[in-house]
């Protein structure tokens, strides 16, 4: 025999009572059906019966309910059919106007009456079910035994293991039962609590020996985390019964908990199915799981609207007694404890309630330790509000060291507060307290570090949609599906900016609309107002890519690192401001947690900079860097021809990307002199720019002033500068614009070389570095590459990336 119940939604309408029937005939053993109230039905039964002792009127609440049912069975039956089962509906409407008006006599509404009056609505769906699937009707009531504890009554299992077999003994086909109701030993009518429908079928199912227990809803199962939060959270294919406890108990409304004890003690199979997609695997739940053996972690379960209250005090410690005066308050206002948390120091102890209840909660605790909170003992009674509590699920987590380890360093990773901890001794559990506005957070972020993501998300914000701001998109839109298939990794654009507009979207912005987004969008671009929509929109992951050369933009970088947000710079104004900036940048990203990295900054997509750190960790010491590291100087150089002036070969490198938005940064030195401070800043030196000595070869003039006079004038070189090409050429000499650092002090300067020297073939806008180290002595090492140009460096900034991630 099988136990099949179905929810307000599984019997909400009629398309779906037409489902449960073919679900009902594909079983090939007889079937017990446990049917819920239509949904809305309790509610409205609920509302109307207090309306009505408050002197409302109950008219508009019955003929609501009349109407539904009739509606439904108008739908399911037809002819004489529907004739008999609307005569059968009738005395319901008419019993339930006889109480209705009872209580609008006499302004009082019983807890006994109001478990009468919500029974209507399992009794009513019963008897449409049952004659649907022309399915014998079991009265619940008359079998389910119970004290008179009306609004959740105590079950007495023996008399109703035994009432149940009686009746259902020689059960052969179909039957259909209400769920919910029972009554007491007197034969008053009772009910087992909100949800208690699949406590009813449970019930059954134990006394029947059935030989599993299937829950119809109208979700795929138990979920890894809640799917409202989490868009990537999966049903968990089988749970054993405790962890099934476990999600139940902090939000995971699949099952109504006490459910799962008759099952559990019978050994019985929980099959929890969805009544809208039947071909669904759902989840089982029993004595062992089926899958997921090697998983510590099944499922993330998370409560809102929480409160923390913590009673605190020096004169608490060592006194007995003060816990069980605390949850004695709690128990006597009868007030669910839903975490408790006590300091070992006995100095406090907190508890979280549902926010509702937390007023009643405080007032308890104050009035019980009036004297300790005169006398100073008890100093303090805190509320904290607006809390949410998350708990991670597992069996495996028993004895497994480590989870509660990396669970929390996640979660500070992240910048997440936490509030409050809880582990019970049986390591199944880890429940923990964040403000609520960190719920969204705390889930992704412990959803994807316990793999229950099918992928790692990075969440980037990307100012400046230039030359390499745009050659970034187009690669993350090529390389994404490898990145997801090999990696797990999904990088989602939550926000971007160019210099006019800014747009931003939780959800992902799909890379081939960011143009027309970026147009079309109202928000004016804005650093600060940037900062402040991706701080607040707390996202897991989060890295800002900065594709400008703006030093406002850099400005931001502190602020950004303090809020947990990693940064990837092509910009190499703030690696090259001050030192004291630069290593505040460092340190707070270390501080937090977060990368700060910059590897473009110099050659590029070279690998400059993480050779030199490599190098450093490893224990060796930079001597001396020698390097050509302007790719705009080198391509300039090298291109000169009788036929290309200086003017023509500058306006080249500007289109070919070679060249600074301005490209005065370039011609002046200064792009240099910054990249030779970064490298020497890597590499231990303690240096600012003006430390640089540097040998400009354009006169000044040329820089002052707008650029739009230095592309008029800049030909005024031209003459000069083909005089001089020529006579190196007649000597088989070469123009290279070279930074040195060499103990200590660094210097930029233009350097002609012969055929003899290592940079005199160094092609278009290559770079070149020669790195003299304590083990790279006799022979230096030597970088060479490419050294500027859109694709190159968008590698590079997207290897940042991928660092970010730490796949
Ligand atoms: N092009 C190259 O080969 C390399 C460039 N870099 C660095 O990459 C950065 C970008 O260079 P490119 O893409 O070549 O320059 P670009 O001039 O093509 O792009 C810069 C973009 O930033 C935008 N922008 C400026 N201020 C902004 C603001 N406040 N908000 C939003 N957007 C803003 C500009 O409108 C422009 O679209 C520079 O810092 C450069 O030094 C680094 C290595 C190589
Ligand atoms: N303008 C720079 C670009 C790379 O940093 C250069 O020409 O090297």
């Amino acid at each position: 025999m099988k136990i099949l119940k179905f929810g307000g939604t599984s019997v909400g309408s009629h398309e779906n009572v037409r489902r449960i029937d073919e679900i009902v005939k594909g079983q090939n053993t007889p079937v017990i059906v446990v049917v819920s109230a239509l949904s809305g039905i309790t509610d409205t039964l609920l509302l109307t019966a207090r309306t009505t002792a408050e002197g409302g009127e109950f008219t508009t609440g019955l003929s609501a309910i009349r109407t539904r049912h009739e509606e439904m069975a108008g739908q399911l039956f037809a002819g004489e059919q529907l004739n008999r089962v609307l005569s059968k509906l009738h005395p319901y409407f008419e019993e339930l106007e006889k109480i209705f008006q009872g209580v609008s006599l006499i302004y009082e509404l019983t807890p006994k009456t109001l478990d009468k009056i919500v029974g209507f609505g399992e009794r009513m769906s019963s008897l449409l079910i049952s004659e649907f699937l022309k399915a014998e009707l079991i009265d619940s009531a008359a079998v389910i035994k119970t004290d008179e504890n009306f609004g959740r009554a105590y079950v007495d299992l023996d008399k109703t293991y035994q009432l149940i077999a009686e009746r259902c003994g020689n059960l052969k086909g179909v039957a259909v039962a209400p769920g919910f109701i029972s009554s007491s030993s007197n034969g008053v009518m009772t009910t087992l609590g909100r949800g208690g429908s699949d406590y009813t079928a449970a019930l059954f199912a134990a006394a029947m020996d059935a030989e599993k227990l299937e829950i119809w809803t109208d979700v795929d199962g138990f979920m890894t985390a809640d799917p409202r939060v989490i868009s990537k959270a999966y049903p968990i294919p089988s749970l054993t019964y405790s962890e099934a406890m476990e999600l139940s108990h902090f939000g995971a409304k699949v099952i109504y908990p006490p459910t799962i004890l008759p099952v559990y003690k019978k050994g019985i199979p929980v099959q929890i199915k969805n009544t809208m997609a039947p071909e669904a695997e759902g989840t089982l739940i029993g004595l062992e799981e089926t899958d997921w053996k090697d998983r510590p972690i099944k499922g993330i379960s998370s409560m809102s609207g929480i409160t923390l209250i913590t009673v605190q005090g020096l004169g608490m410690i060592g006194v007995t007694g003060i816990s069980s005066r605390i949850f004695g308050v709690l128990a006597r206002k009868e007030i669910n404890v839903i975490l408790i948390s006590q300091a070992s120091s006995e100095n406090s102890i907190s508890f979280a309630v549902d926010s509702g209840c937390a007023e009643v909660a405080r007032e308890g605790i104050e009035e019980e330790f009036t004297a300790e909170i005169a006398s100073g003992r008890i100093n303090k009674i805190t509320v904290e509000e607006n809390l949410s509590i998350v708990a991670i699920v597992g069996e495996h987590m028993k004895h497994s060291a480590g989870i509660a380890g990396k669970l929390f360093h996640t979660i500070g990773k992240n910048g997440i507060n936490v509030v409050a901890i809880a582990q019970g001794a049986s390591e199944q559990n880890i429940s923990w307290v964040v403000k609520h506005s960190d719920l969204r957070k705390t889930l992704n972020v412990v959803h994807e570090s316990f793999f229950l993501s099918p992928y790692i998300e990075l969440n980037i914000f990307l100012v400046g949609i230039g030359t390499v701001g745009r050659d970034l998109l187009k690669q993350i839109e090529q390389q994404q599906p490898r990145l997801m298939r090999d990696h797990r990794l999904k990088i989602k654009l939550a926000g971007v900016a160019n210099s006019r507009k800014m747009y931003f979207d939780r959800a992902g912005i799909q890379i081939s609309e960011v143009e027309s987004l970026l147009k079309s969008s109202e928000e004016k671009s804005n650093m600060t107002a940037f900062c402040q929509e991706m701080i607040g929109m707390n996202m897991f992951n989060s890295v800002f890519v900065d594709c400008t050369a703006n030093a406002e933009i850099a400005e931001h970088y502190h602020h950004i690192l303090d809020n947990f947000i990693s940064v990837v710079a092509a910009n190499k104004v703030a690696a090259s401001s001050s030192f004291s900036r630069y290593k505040k940048l460092k340190d707070t990203a270390s501080k937090k947690g977060v990368k700060f990295l910059f590897e473009t900054n110099v050659g590029a997509g070279l690998p400059l900079i993480s050779t030199i750190n490599d190098l450093q960790r490893s224990g060796d010491r930079i001597q001396r860097i020698e390097a050509v590291l302007s790719g705009t100087l080198n391509f300039i150089f090298n291109t000169l021809s009788e036929e290309i002036p200086l003017s023509q070969a500058i306006r080249m490198a500007k289109e070919e990307g070679y060249a600074e938005p301005d490209p005065r940064v370039d011609l002046s030195g200064i792009d240099v002199v910054r990249k030779l401070v970064i490298l020497a800043r890597e590499s231990g030196y303690e240096i600012e720019k003006e430390d640089v000595k540097m040998e400009p070869f354009i006169p000044q003039k040329y820089f002052d002033g707008m650029l739009d006079e230095f592309w008029k004038n800049i030909n005024e070189m031209d003459e000069e500068f083909e005089q001089r090409r020529k006579e190196l050429a007649a000597n088989n000499q070469r123009w290279r614009f070279v930074g040195k650092l060499e103990n200590g002090q660094a210097e930029v300067a233009l350097r002609i070389v012969d055929a003899r020297h290592p940079f005199f073939d160094l092609e278009g806008s290559n770079n070149i570095v020669l790195l003299t180290s304590e083990r790279y002595n006799e022979f230096p090492m030597l970088i060479k590459g490419y050294g500027a140009g859109a694709a190159v460096t968008a590698a590079g900034v997207f290897a940042d990336l991928i660092k970010v991630s730490n796949i």
